[in-house]
């Protein structure tokens, strides 16, 4: 592995914030997932084979499942065992390449590690017959493990791609092609009005080369909407590359949009392009454009006004061909008056806008939503519907889904319950049972409550309080500017 591999990895472990104790926590909880790793791998092989299209791919019948659950198998243990070190990363790498190269792509790779996630989740759950405070830090510890791993499996698909580019035969091109297109875990949930004027925007917007800015608050879809777009676009066949500038530090982020040369920078002992180039011919999607620094809002203003770019430490200009679609949780118009956000570049990405209202605004597409999330077989009733009615949903469709998940986790049979529910929700219930009426003005007051009081649960730790509102960490600070609410 290259240095300056290591120099990335050690400085996203910095920033996803893994530590001595986390590390211990995993080690203690690595029998019990190691215990029940086969659950965990056939888990993972009926995510993936519930597409068609994946059948396709794997070719080689069961005896190459087995040889793939093999390798699921090794990095299971990696995952739970191995100190996250050099060694880790090396073999890590490999494991990832050896499922991205026979096609399971990015889409697949995320839909299955998100079920990954959940059963892992609900095996520790289910096992360890805890008090859920007790058992969180290490749920935490095991979703940061988690959140390292996805970030390095996004690293090996881009390498992996790269190379593969390089050699594609048209026929894989087609078969890539046919994998996104076959793609349901990407199916957008909702017939509200609200809903049906987007998907009526994103047929007409689709098909032009015109960037679009997708606006809504964080967790209503805008990264569902933008894969539909591209699908819908006249470059369905080229790459989709999804790049979140919340998720870097702006150094990383800059080389990973740009690329950099050999020896850019200290660690830089091989020349990588960058997003940018993967993306040519494609749609990239810049999620989160709001938390663009100054001067990476002058490098993409460049791009999108001629489609020059430079790599970081490069003097030479290259021309790239991509359709941009960007998405925000922000108000741009806003950051612009405030000096924050370029106002030529808001111009040039606002041609086109899709705005994704909060849940709030489409309680009618809860019951499709509740649905769309249960697993096979799992029942409701009437009531469980009227409280998700009920409540704020501050963190729209991500939150809903993050409380039916915890509902199936916690329960003894195949019903959700309303007891199940995270607390929050329950009481908001009862409040809004007491005290019936609350309009619109008392929603922010609701809102507020809820935060204060989830921060409290989560003993002020931020990563936990986001996690258990279903928001990202920005959105987090965002809320507690917003509020007013001193987190200490
Ligand atoms: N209308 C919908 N139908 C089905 N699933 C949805 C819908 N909206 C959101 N989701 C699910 O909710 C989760 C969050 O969605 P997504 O990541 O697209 O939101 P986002 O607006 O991009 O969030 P953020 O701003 O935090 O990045 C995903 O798991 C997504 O599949």
């Amino acid at each position: 592995m290259p240095p300056d591999s290591v120099a990335k990895h050690q400085e996203i472990q910095d920033y996803v914030g893994w530590n001595a104790e986390d590390a211990r926590r995993i080690h203690i909880a690595a029998d019990l997932i190691l215990a029940g790793a086969e659950q965990v791998v056939d888990d993972f092989y009926s995510e993936i084979k519930r597409h068609d299209a994946a059948r396709g791919v794997i070719t080689g019948g069961e005896e190459q499942i087995d040889r793939l659950k093999s390798t699921l198998r090794q990095w299971l243990r990696l995952l739970v065992t191995g100190p996250y070190d050099r060694d880790y990363l090396v073999a890590r790498l490999n494991v990832g390449r050896r499922h991205v190269t026979i096609g399971l792509d990015q889409v697949y790779a995320n839909a299955a590690l998100a079920r990954m996630r959940w059963r892992l989740t609900r095996l520790l759950g289910a096992t360890w017959n805890l008090d859920p405070k007790e058992l969180a830090p290490t749920l935490e510890a095991l979703h940061k493990r988690l959140d390292l791993d996805s970030i390095i499996i996004q690293d090996a698909y881009q390498a992996e791609y790269l190379a593969q580019q390089q050699s594609l035969s048209k026929e894989n091109l087609q078969l890539r092609t046919a994998l996104d297109r076959s793609q349901p875990a990407w199916e957008i949930v909702g017939e509200s009005t609200a809903m049906k004027s987007v998907y009526r925007l994103i047929e007409r917007a689709g098909p032009t080369d015109k960037p679009i800015l997708i606006q809504g608050e964080s967790g209503t879809g805008k990264e569902l909407v933008a894969r539909a777009l591209h699908r819908a676009s006249l470059a369905a066949d080229k790459p989709l590359v999804a790049v979140n500038c919340a998720a870097l530090p702006e150094t990383l982020l800059e080389s990973e949009l740009f690329g950099h040369e050999k020896g850019a920078f200290t660690g830089a002992v091989v020349s990588k392009p960058g997003l940018f180039e993967v993306a040519d011919g494609g749609t990239l999607f810049i999620d989160e454009i709001g938390e663009l620094e100054g001067g990476l809002q002058a490098k993409l203003l460049r791009v999108l006004e001629d489609g020059m770019l430079r790599r970081v430490g490069s003097i030479r200009e290259q021309q790239v061909n991509v359709r941009i679609i960007a998405a925000t949780n922000r108000d741009l118009a806003k950051e612009v008056e405030q000096g924050r956000f370029r106002e030529d570049l808001y111009y040039r990405i606002n041609v086109l806008r899709i705005h994704l209202p909060p849940l709030r605004e489409r309680f009618g597409d809860i019951p499709l939503l509740v649905e769309h999330f249960a697993e096979d077989g799992w029942t409701w009733d009437q009531r469980l519907l009227q409280v998700l009615e009920g409540y704020g949903w501050p963190g729209n469709v991500r939150q809903l889904a993050n409380a039916l998940d915890r509902a199936m986790i916690l329960s003894d049979d195949d019903c959700l319950q309303v007891e199940n529910l995270p607390p929050e929700i329950v009481r908001s219930s009862q409040q809004s049972a007491v005290s019936p009426g609350g309009g619109d003005g008392d929603l922010d007051s609701v809102n507020r409550r809820h935060v204060c009081e989830t921060l409290a649960r989560c003993d002020n730790n931020k990563t936990r309080t986001a996690r258990a509102l279903g928001v990202s960490r920005r959105t987090l600070y965002r809320l507690l500017e917003k509020y007013g609410i001193d987190p200490q």
